[in-house]
């Protein structure tokens, strides 16, 4: 589209940001205000899984191509900061952040994941945390939503290839013919204590994007235009 930056312009992250709070091992958490935010603004975030690189480099890419006054919606592009420096699907403490929400159905203890697409079980141990809430990356998203009030969040990760969205939204439906990504009801597994938990009990729209398993170099062309298109997204009225 004639409004895009062009390609060799597209280097430098060249945008606001805020620090929210800090990572365990004192990275700063960084979220990018929208410049044309309004009452409708929604939030999108990637990162929580720090193995999980393909949503960050392209909603990076997205955010580098689309010129800034048309962007809508706020971002955080790695919620886990130090698992994105490890390379861990946990926080630096060995805990899953997308079970240590401060959701109803928290649960302490052990949780598990699959270590990748070939593994035929979920068998990779990591935390829960010790209390709901108990990581800062965590808290400090919490009190990030609070602050901002968003109408909606996009949370993406990856290799499931789905929209997950239990309401089955408006928005999911657009992301899903997007991307191309079938909308699910439930990723087939119990996730207690995760974001989607926290942001069903505050009645707060949460659709996790999930893409396939695919690497940033084909992620970044197979998925730049329906994150860019996300960025400006704007209700049908
Ligand atoms: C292969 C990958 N580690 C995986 O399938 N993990 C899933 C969750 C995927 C995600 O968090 O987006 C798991 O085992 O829970
Ligand atoms: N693959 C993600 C799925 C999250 C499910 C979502 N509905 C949520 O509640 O955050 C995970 O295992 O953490
Ligand atoms: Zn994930």
């Amino acid at each position: 589209m004639s409004s895009h930056h062009p390609r060799p312009l597209r280097g430098k992250l060249d945008v606001v940001w805020q620090q929210y709070g800090q990572s365990v091992l004192g990275a700063p958490l960084l979220w990018f205000p929208a410049p044309a935010a309004d009452a409708d603004s929604g939030l999108i975030i990637a990162g929580t899984h720090g193995d999980e690189n393909a949503a960050v480099a392209t909603l990076s890419g997205a955010m580098r191509t689309l010129p800034e006054p048309l962007r809508r919606h706020h971002v955080v592009l790695a919620m886990n900061p130090d698992g994105c420096q490890l390379g861990l699907r946990a926080n630096a403490n060995g805990v899953d952040l997308n079970r240590n929400f401060p959701a109803a159905n928290w649960q302490n203890g052990d949780t598990v994941y699959r270590w990748n697409s070939a593994a035929d079980e979920r068998d990779v141990v990591l935390s829960t945390g010790s209390s709901p809430a108990s990581e800062p990356e965590t808290r400090a998203l919490c009190q990030l939503i609070h602050q901002i009030k968003p109408r909606w969040v996009v949370s993406w990760h990856e290799p499931l290839a789905c929209i997950d969205d239990p309401h089955h939204s408006h928005l999911a439906q657009w992301l899903a013919e997007q991307t191309q990504l079938p909308v699910v009801s439930s990723v087939g597994y119990a996730t207690p204590g995760s974001f989607g938990s926290w942001c069903d009990d505050l009645g707060l729209l949460c659709i996790t994007a999930e893409m396939p398993p695919i690497s940033v170099d084909e992620a970044t062309e197979v998925y730049l235009d329906a994150m860019i298109n996300l960025l400006r997204w704007q209700p049908q009225v």
